[in-house]
């Protein structure tokens, strides 16, 4: 009897089972595990049983459906291996849902053209009466017709083209779609790095470094025309907050009425399993998505593109902790195609490699539309100055001369709600996450104090609980409080947020851009998803409210990701002809992050960062990778780390430096207190030999009370 492996949703190696005749690899099958039915992969179809043949159970059905193609299962078994995370759960990990699920999951049809065909020719036309089906006899009496155009003529059209489909009348083929000429002329710069992503042979992977505005999409969109035209697909990844309608919409232009799939974690259930499906079988050649994206199966990849590569959305920071522009990179390599990640900012890690020669880097050193040139950026030291609403003097005046001047601006703080504490100003009382080491913040509108971190809320308290003082002030500011001042400071002007709380679904974020857009917004308030990847021609002013808080963070990264943060948001401004001004308000104006981003110089202030992190033996110059482990109580935690260090420390390769346990930053999250050790070795493979000695010893040696994981290539601390 036939035996095979199967992998299922357990951290189990690929379970044993019989089967009638030998299974592809890659099917979707039903397994008895545990006194349930639970679905599985087939992993390997045809083994020899490590156990005795009487104790394995068989399969009980396998999905009539296309098995999960081998470059799929190696891009899952590699993710496995690398990120030393169960197969199991990895495969699952990157499955949509729908196939995850006990019940078939079909592959949508493709898209068909119809026709008359000879009988159908031979037919007399519909009766005069019937104009409706009249119109669409003709239609298809004339070409094929898509079952949208079927739809513009008769919005029923539906029931008359499955009866005359049955008469067999029609004749219907798969739809082929055609890359329209492209829509403008790129510049000489943007020619040459085209040029250069198209003449690559094999696995070649880039490193576009574009500064905010130099046309780095237009790029993109070229190569992928290129490749789509070739009948090939491409994949394309952004970061969580890049896929806005404005860039869909630029997608629309260019690609017109080709298939995109597009997939994040929004997606509805079934669009994802179609489009993941419609991927896998070549009918749609075009995916976009953020970074779940990249586990798509593509059978003919002919091109990866991550754009904003730096962006820390890429990383996932629970299960598997995958980084999903480094697994682009792998599957470039694995279907031997271009890859080009592309930022104004890119990560210390893209760009030492692209120093060392590793990847190629293409520069685009200017601003694409002609007149427009990099913005001025002033900063506003505040720490002697009287803030009025958190926002400076010479800051209300540049935001009220612009409004007068007809100009638009953008006010940027990375926090939203209203005030990011309330404090008690008797007893000092403040009011925390009980859950967290963290402040809960104040939302007024919801009436409401919320935690950030783990979803905790509780409604505003009326009074202190230590004191019982009625009075409660509210500190700082969120992006609520400074609309609420905008608003009340300029009455007539038409201001709009962007934030988590006011955007939640596409429309929210529609109406938003079309104002922009249509240059009919004065001021625009917002976080993060105001500061990525939008082409607002009017912008001209951006001002940053609260630019310190990471300078104080002991995370190595934080100038890194400071320096990205205000680029990015710079970059907003001044794209067209409007020539664009940025303010950034800032009690440590002397620290040297901002005397970089004043001179807009990142390749200066890579290589100093460079040069630091060389200095202290930090990524990328090492490779790290963090042990953690939480408990209800941070010495069960610490203790459990602490033993198997001093434990496993004699058996580490000579290359790993261990360090730890210590506390992470945040040390309190959702209940549970968290403790990590680094590893950290020159050498890739020292570090996975080390990191599979704690996995394996993990697995054997943790109470039940404290949970662990391994975090390669860990982002934060
Ligand atoms: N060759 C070109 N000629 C004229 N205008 C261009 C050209 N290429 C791009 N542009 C325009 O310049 C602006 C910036 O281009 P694009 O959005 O592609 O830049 P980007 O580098 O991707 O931007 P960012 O990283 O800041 O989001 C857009 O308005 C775009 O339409
Ligand atoms: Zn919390």
């Amino acid at each position: 009897m036939p035996y095979c492996h199967v992998a299922v949703n357990t951290p189990l190696p690929p379970l044993t089972y019989a089967c009638d005749a030998p299974l592809p690899a890659g099917a979707r099958v039903l397994v008895p595990f545990r006194r349930r039915t639970v679905v599985g992969i087939v992993w390997c179809g045809d083994v020899s049983p490590e156990i005795a043949a009487e104790k394995i159970l068989p399969v009980q059905s396998v999905f009539d459906e296309t098995p999960l193609p081998e470059s799929w299962r190696d891009l899952a078994a590699f993710a496995a291996r690398y990120y030393h995370f169960p197969l199991g759960l990895t495969v699952f990990a990157a499955l949509p849902q729908r196939l995850k699920e006990t019940r078939p999951c079909p592959a949508p049809p493709p898209a068909y053209l119809y026709a008359l065909n000879e009988s159908g020719r031979a037919q007399a036309e519909p009766p005069r009466r019937a104009a409706k089906q009249q119109a669409l006899w003709r239609a298809l009496a004339d070409a094929p017709q898509s079952a949208e155009a079927l739809k513009g003529i008769h919005k029923g059209f539906a029931p008359v083209l499955a009866d005359w489909r049955q008469r067999g009348w029609l004749a219907q083929t798969v739809r082929e779609y055609a890359v329209p000429p492209p829509v403008r002329t790129l510049n000489d710069v943007q020619n040459h790095a085209l040029a250069r992503i198209a003449q690559a042979q094999g696995f070649a992977p880039f490193l576009l470094h574009g500064i905010t505005g130099s046309g780095k999409t237009e790029v993109y969109l070229e190569a992928m025309a290129r490749v789509l035209a070739s009948g090939k697909q491409v994949l394309f990844l952004l970061p969580e907050i890049g896929l806005t309608p404005q860039l869909l919409a630029r997608l629309r232009r260019r690609f017109g009425e080709m298939p995109i799939a597009v997939l994040h974690s929004q997606t509805a259930a079934k669009q994802r399993s179609d489009d993941y499906l419609r991927a896998m079988s070549g009918q749609v050649r075009l995916v976009v998505g953020t970074r779940l994206a990249v586990f798509t199966p593509m059978a003919d990849l002919g091109l990866v593109v991550v754009d904003e590569e730096h962006d820390a959305s890429f990383k996932q920071d629970s299960d598997l902790r995958y980084h999903a522009r480094d697994l682009a990179v792998w599957r470039a390599q694995q279907a031997q195609c271009a890859v080009v990640l592309g930022s104004a900012t890119p990560s210390l890690e893209s760009w030492h490699r692209a120093q060392t020669g590793a990847y190629a880097l293409l520069s685009l050193p200017h601003r694409a539309h002609r007149g427009a040139c990099l913005p001025h950026i002033g900063l506003v030291d505040i720490a002697r100055l009287r803030r009025d609403e958190g926002i400076a003097p010479a800051v209300w005046q540049a935001l009220r001369d612009n409004l007068n001047a007809g100009g638009m601006s953008l006010v940027y703080l990375n926090r939203r709600g209203f005030a990011p504490a309330v404090f008690c100003g008797d007893c000092g009382h403040t009011f925390g996450c009980p859950h967290c080491s963290a402040k809960t913040v104040l939302h007024r509108r919801a009436a409401q104090m919320r935690c950030h971190h783990c979803g905790y809320s509780r409604a505003v308290p009326d009074a202190c609980p230590d004191c019982g003082n009625q009075d409660l002030t509210a500190i700082g500011h969120g992006t609520q409080k400074i609309e609420a001042a905008l608003r009340q400071a300029f009455p007539y002007a038409r201001i709009f947020r962007a934030d988590r709380d006011s955007i939640r679904g596409r429309d929210d974020w529609q109406d938003v851009y079309a104002a922009a857009e249509a240059g009919e917004a004065d001021i625009l308030v917002g976080t993060q998803m105001l500061a990525k990847g939008h082409d607002f021609a009017r912008l001209n002013l951006v001002a940053v409210l609260n630019a310190d808080g990471s300078l104080y963070s002991a995370d190595f990264r934080a100038p890194e990701r400071l320096f990205a943060e205000l680029m990015q948001v710079s970059g907003r401004a001044g794209r067209a002809d409007a020539a664009g001004r940025v303010l950034i308000q800032t009690a440590l104006p002397h620290h040297s992050v901002f005397a970089a981003v004043q001179a807009q110089n990142y390749a200066a202030f890579a290589d100093a960062q460079c040069a630091e992190r060389q200095a202290f033996a930090l990524p990328p110059f090492v490779h790290q990778a963090a042990v953690r482990a939480d408990a209800p109580d941070f010495a069960q935690a610490h203790t459990l780390l602490a033993r198997l260090a001093a434990e496993l420390s004699p058996q580490l390769p000579p290359s790993v430096v261990q360090t730890g346990p210590a506390a992470m930053l945040m040390v309190r999250l959702a209940g549970r207190e968290r403790a990590q050790i680094f590893l950290e070795s020159p050498s890739r493979r020292d570090l996975h030999r080390a990191a599979a000695l704690w996995q394996h010893t993990l697995q054997q040696h943790c109470p039940a009370h404290t949970r662990w994981h391994i975090d390669i290539d860990p982002q934060n601390m």
